[in-house]
């Protein structure tokens, strides 16, 4: 479980204070997962962060109970002069896990030839993705972050691969998932969140959660 039990978190400009939330209390629970809904620039990510204790509230408290991964799209973990092989095994030594398990699953997942031999600040942003993603999926967590503004791959088959392992990974774990995108949601959540101004407003159903999310965005 993770729990925010009246957070308020804002960020301040030379002019002007961007509040993100406002004494918000809400809780994502095991086998629920649960999309959240916000319009670009309004927070997705700070809100992810402080749900992965990468950012922390400026009041209020967040409670976890559960093991929460980091989000998807997070490369603080990641050292660009070492090779992917070498960053799985670095990580997987963090997380307690198998290095070699590590290793030979990431190479699967990414398929990235002989780069995969190479530093990681010679990939794209592409390439950085998979591997990322390839990391997040190789460790077993209860809850999993996905930020949808995370850097993504165009690639077709690997969307596609990154699609059938969360499907996958879905039917024993809980998604959080933040996105600007309704059908995001519909795809991989349970039940939906708008947040609007500064709240987190949970629904049972995304058709509830459209509504205010439409009225949200046009308002
Ligand atoms: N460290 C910071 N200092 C000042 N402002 C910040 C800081 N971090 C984020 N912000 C501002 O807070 C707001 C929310 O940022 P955040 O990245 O969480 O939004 P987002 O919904 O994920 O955005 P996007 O959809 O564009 O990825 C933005 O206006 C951003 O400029």
């Amino acid at each position: 479980m993770i729990e925010f039990d009246k957070v308020s978190k804002s960020f301040w400009t030379k002019t002007q204070r961007k509040i993100i939330l406002s004494e918000a209390s809400f809780r994502v629970t095991l086998g629920k997962s649960m999309g959240i809904l916000a319009p670009n620039g309004t927070g997705k990510t700070t809100l992810i962060n402080m749900m992965a204790n990468l950012e922390q509230p400026d009041e209020g408290t967040i409670r976890r109970t559960s093991r929460v991964s980091f989000p998807l799209g997070f490369m603080g973990g990641l050292k660009g002069s070492l090779t992917a092989a070498e960053n799985c095994r670095f990580i997987a030594d963090i997380y307690g896990i198998d290095p070699d398990y590590m290793e030979a699953y990431c190479r699967w997942i990414c398929e990235l030839g002989d780069y995969f031999e190479m530093p990681v600040n010679t990939y794209s942003s592409g390439m950085r993705a998979r591997l990322n993603f390839a990391l997040l999926m190789a460790i077993e967590f209860d809850i999993y972050l996905i930020d949808e503004s995370a850097p993504v791959t165009t690639d077709a088959r690997f969307n596609m691969i990154i699609g059938k392992i969360l499907k996958e990974r879905l039917s024993r774990t809980t998604l959080v998932l933040v996105s600007h995108d309704p059908g995001i949601v519909e795809r991989y959540c349970d039940c939906a969140a708008v947040l609007q101004n500064g709240k987190i407003h949970m629904f049972d159903s995304l058709a509830e959660a459209k509504r205010l999310y439409d009225y949200t965005k046009s308002s």
